[in-house]
């Protein structure tokens, strides 16, 4: 049983050490444990089970328990993780021991609340720009930081060594912003706009969709009216216990629905992962 630090050693300015190439999944569990792990050091506990930690990230143990060996942390049998080490340890793989500075383009509604939140700072990010293309928005403060051209991005970039930039433009300017921030220099996006963007190899795009989110959860909600023979508009609530198997609305005896086409859906359930962003560019982070 151990818990040491992977490899190098965090606050290393400069240095690149090796890092373990870990799953996506993994990668995207690790902040909900790092949370789990600073809300449980807030309220004065030194050390955690697997069990405790796997329920404060909403993960299952088993899985968390493969997670945290990959980074070589297996605990302590008898006493659990170190919480103090633990944290150093995730927030030394996340590349979360220096602040890192981050542009936003698009300061619009979306754009002000997120200029506008306190919360990035206390989890590794500082906003240290902000940029928009209408004259109307420019020269305005937000959290003491002027939104300045888009056509100054380059300059700020290199003066603010920004290699993550957040777009929160209309779908439709998304790609050219993309394509503006790659050139200066950007190899990390979150993009909020609803549009799949082309980047180069080497820049990580992560996109986040509320009404991917809302649409998953439409999906859970008609299913579980079909497994309960309500209509899906009857804000119906679960399923009583031993009902998963409800045969109204087109399921089947073996708890297959009928859907449009001809396809059907098994009778198995499982909620999408709370939390999880969806996803890359390119598909979404599961559990
Ligand atoms: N991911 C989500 O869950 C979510 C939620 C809400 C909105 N959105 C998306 O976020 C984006 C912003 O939404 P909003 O309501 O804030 O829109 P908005 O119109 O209020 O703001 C967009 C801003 O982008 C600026 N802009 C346009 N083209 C630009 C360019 N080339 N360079 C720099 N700035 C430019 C505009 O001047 C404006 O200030 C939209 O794409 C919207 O669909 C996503």
């Amino acid at each position: 049983m151990s818990q040491h630090r992977p490899v190098g050693t965090p606050g290393r300015v400069g240095a690149v050490p090796a890092l373990p190439d870990l799953p996506e999944a993994t990668v995207a569990r690790l902040p909900e444990y790092l949370r789990a792990l600073h809300n449980l050091a807030e309220t004065g506990h030194d050390t955690v089970s697997s069990e405790e930690l796997a329920t404060a990230a909403g993960v299952n143990s088993a899985k968390l328990r493969k997670d945290l060996s990959q980074l070589g942390s297996y605990g302590t049998r008898g006493v659990g993780y170190d919480v103090a080490l633990l944290i150093d340890q995730i927030e030394f793989v996340l590349g979360l021991t220096q602040c890192r500075a981050v542009a936003l383009v698009g300061v619009g509604n979306l754009g002000h609340a997120l200029a506008g939140y306190a919360g990035f700072a206390g989890r590794g990010f500082r906003i240290a720009a902000l940029f928009d293309a209408d004259p109307a928005r420019l020269g305005e403060v937000i959290n003491g930081l002027v939104v300045r051209h888009i056509d100054e991005f380059p300059q700020v970039a290199a003066e603010e060594s920004i290699a993550i930039g957040v777009i929160a433009t209309p779908a439709t300017a998304a790609q050219g912003v993309a394509d503006q921030l790659v050139a200066a220099g950007v190899t990390s996006i979150l993009n909020f706009a609803p549009c799949v963007l082309v980047v180069p190899d080497g820049v990580d795009v992560r996109k986040v969709d509320l009404a991917i989110e809302l649409q998953i959860l439409s999906f859970h909600e008609h299913r579980k009216a079909a497994l309960t023979g309500l209509p899906a508009t009857a804000g119906s609530g679960l399923a009583p216990a031993g009902a998963g198997r409800a045969t109204s609305n087109g399921s089947s005896p073996a708890g297959l629905t009928a859907l449009p086409g001809g396809l059907a859906a098994t009778g198995t359930t499982e909620a999408a992962p709370t939390g999880t962003l969806r996803s890359t560019n390119a598909e979404a982070v599961g559990s």
